[in-house]
């Protein structure tokens, strides 16, 4: 099975807020960068009010030499058709929304059986009720620290208490899973994410709307040294 990188923080820029006309550069200069994974934002125009990229550019980004595991972060109703054609594309990690699938447990067995990890997506309105169901099919929970459908927004701090509650769920299940947490992170809030609980940062304008990317993911992961977040390393 594809999975994500199996400990330590991860950063995930967007391509969200890449330079799109020409994406392979920019991808190979954030990873180049510091960057650990990919996050492939696929909006519909339904699901969400915007329209991005589909299967055709997660194949481009492979051919174009991307060897990244690629973060698929789905934003789509309905979901499972596109499953198999994100996984034949080369999508490590495939998320979704629970509530646009009308059967989530099917559509997490669907990913796992085209051979990627699952991950389930939470609004900041969304309940984690939908977690305690199928713990063991999940191998990431994406908690979203805005709305889904736009990037470059300002962070909601009532992610932070949705992070806490999703890591004890975590914790309690025994399971290796990631805890993503995706929408206006930045270096100054990075480490409050770390503390309630996140391992793996998604974040676009931050990264791409800076003049070095180094720079910033440097910053980032200096706010995640165990010595700031006063915890052992998670
Ligand atoms: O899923 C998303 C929006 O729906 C994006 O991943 C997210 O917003 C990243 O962009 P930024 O860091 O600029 O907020
Ligand atoms: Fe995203």
């Amino acid at each position: 099975m594809r999975t994500l990188p199996g400990s330590g923080h991860l950063i995930a820029p967007s391509i969200l807020s890449a330079d799109l006309a020409r994406l392979g550069e920019d991808v190979d200069k954030v990873l180049d960068a510091g960057a650990d994974i990919i996050h492939f934002d696929v909006m519909d125009n339904h699901y969400v009010p915007n329209l991005t990229f589909g299967p055709a550019l997660c194949r481009a980004l492979k051919d174009y030499g991307v060897c990244a595991p690629l973060d698929v972060h789905l934003m789509v109703e309905p979901v499972d058709a596109l499953v198999p054609q994100f996984a034949e594309a080369g999508a490590s990690c495939i998320s979704f929304h629970p509530e646009t699938s009308r059967h989530p447990h099917r559509t997490l067995q669907m990913i796992h059986d085209c051979g990627c990890s699952a991950g389930l997506v939470f609004n900041p309105a969304t309940t984690l009720d939908y977690l305690r169901h199928v713990m063991d099919q999940v191998d990431l929970v994406l908690i979203m620290s805005v709305n889904p459908g736009f990037g470059g927004q300002r962070f909601l701090p009532v992610a932070l208490d949705k992070l806490r509650t999703a890591r004890a769920m975590i914790d309690e299940s025994g399971r290796h899973i990631r805890l993503e947490v995706d929408g206006g992170i930045k270096a100054d809030n990075i480490r409050a994410a770390a503390m309630a609980g996140a391992d793996t940062f998604v974040a676009g304008s931050a990264i791409f709307g800076a003049q070095d990317y180094r720079h910033v993911i440097d910053a980032m992961r200096a706010e995640l040294l165990p010595s700031r977040i006063n915890c052992s390393g998670r």
